[in-house]
């Protein structure tokens, strides 16, 4: 091919190697910065890298001399979906596309250039399939806990029960009653049985579709695959507690007055405990924040331009007090005793149905 001949053809791939590599940038930052997915971080930075082995075969300055930008009829057209991106998953769908079809430009027009180009193209296109429905399968994954979260009502704590079966029993019957989250809560526990019983617990929830929260514990949420964590005031900041968990994995901040509350709002806490609402059984307390405190909850939220985090009220929640957690604006709960009797299917529907009929402001929507 002369190289007047070649000029549209070097275009072509100038301009889709260029594609290539800004598309996949955009999905390593993505793995990096907003999925904290380290592997897949790094097998975007090996196609990068592969990709410009493969450029360097064709001639670079033939190349540069054959881009023409200002007279590029393709940079003045945008669809309005490249205007807008909704959520992170959209947004690597939508890179993973241009990225590949790029690839397949570079692959097509390639083969006339240069055999071997195509073909080290086409074996990076086959990569990048790979890779970018994982980064999407994780990112809706990620949405998914959230989403979940926002429709959970009822939060139950428990202990690891006395074996493997009934921790398993207990927590389908809790799941069957309508509960959304479960969390293990369990300081008796060594290490290694606490990491155990987390792991079982990941499957089982998986398996009846509520999240499932460790108490306490990132190092044991992160290796055990739990959705989560939840963490006090005087244990690890949450952008700690982030860094070991990563973005994916939901974590729970307790708070009990409203500075902590509208710190709270300003972190990556995914959702907040408020409370203790009542002296509880399950936990000792010299003082209380109370109802007051999960009244001025659902004013703060009432008033914000963003959308509160989902606040769940929790200690000493039981179905004769329940109402005065509704009455404060409330419509999620967090109780262990509470969902700890003979009967949790009656317990739950009583909590359900009064939560429901709140008919005040709630927090956390
Ligand atoms: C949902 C939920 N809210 C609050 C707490 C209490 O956490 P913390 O203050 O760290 O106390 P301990 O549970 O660690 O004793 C919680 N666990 N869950
Ligand atoms: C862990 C914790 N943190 C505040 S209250 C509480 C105990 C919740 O259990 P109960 O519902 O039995 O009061
Ligand atoms: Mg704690």
């Amino acid at each position: 091919m002369n190289s007047n001949n070649s000029t549209p053809t070097l275009r072509v791939l100038d301009a889709n190697a260029n594609r290539a590599a800004e598309g996949m940038r955009t999905l390593e930052e993505t793995a990096r910065f907003l999925l904290s997915a380290a592997e897949l971080q790094f097998q975007f930075k090996n196609l990068r890298h592969d990709l410009s082995l493969a450029i360097a075969r064709l001639p670079r300055l033939e190349l540069l001399a054959s881009r023409n930008t200002p007279d590029d009829i393709g940079t003045k057209t945008s669809t309005p979906s490249e205007q807008s991106r909704p959520d992170t998953a959209s947004l690597i769908a939508s890179a993973s596309s241009r990225v590949q079809q790029a690839l397949r430009c570079l692959e097509e027009y390639g083969k006339s250039i240069d055999v071997e180009f195509a073909s080290q193209v086409e074996q990076i296109r086959y990569r990048v399939y790979d890779v970018t429905a994982r980064l999407e399968c994780l990112s809706l994954t990620t949405d998914t806990r959230r989403q979940r979260l926002a429709s959970a009502r009822l939060y139950a704590l428990i202990d690891a029960g006395d074996g493997v079966d009934e921790m398993q029993t207990r927590m389908k019957l809790l799941a069957d009653s309508g509960v959304g989250v479960i969390q293990l809560r369990d300081r008796q526990l060594d290490d290694r049985t606490l990491y155990e019983r987390a792991c079982v617990g990941a499957s089982v929830a998986r398996e009846l579709g509520v999240l499932w929260i460790i108490n306490d514990r990132p190092d044991i949420a992160f290796a055990a695959d739990a959705d989560g964590v939840h963490v006090g005031q005087e244990e690890l900041p949450v952008t700690a507690v982030r860094r070991i968990v990563g973005a994916e994995r939901l974590i729970g901040l307790s708070t009990h007055d409203m500075d902590q509350v509208q710190t709270a709002m300003g972190s990556c806490a995914d959702y907040l405990g408020c409370g203790p609402t009542f002296p509880s059984t399950t936990k000792q307390f010299s003082s209380f924040a109370g109802c007051d405190f999960l009244q001025s909850v659902s004013d703060y939220f009432a008033q914000l331009e963003v959308v509160p985090r989902p606040a769940f009220a929790i200690g000493g929640i039981t179905t004769d007090n329940v109402q005065q957690v509704a009455d404060a604006g409330f419509d999620r709960i967090a109780v262990t005793s509470g969902l700890a009797g003979d009967d949790v299917t009656k317990a739950a529907r009583v909590f359900l149905e009064t939560l429901k009929t709140n008919d005040a402001p709630v927090a956390g929507r």
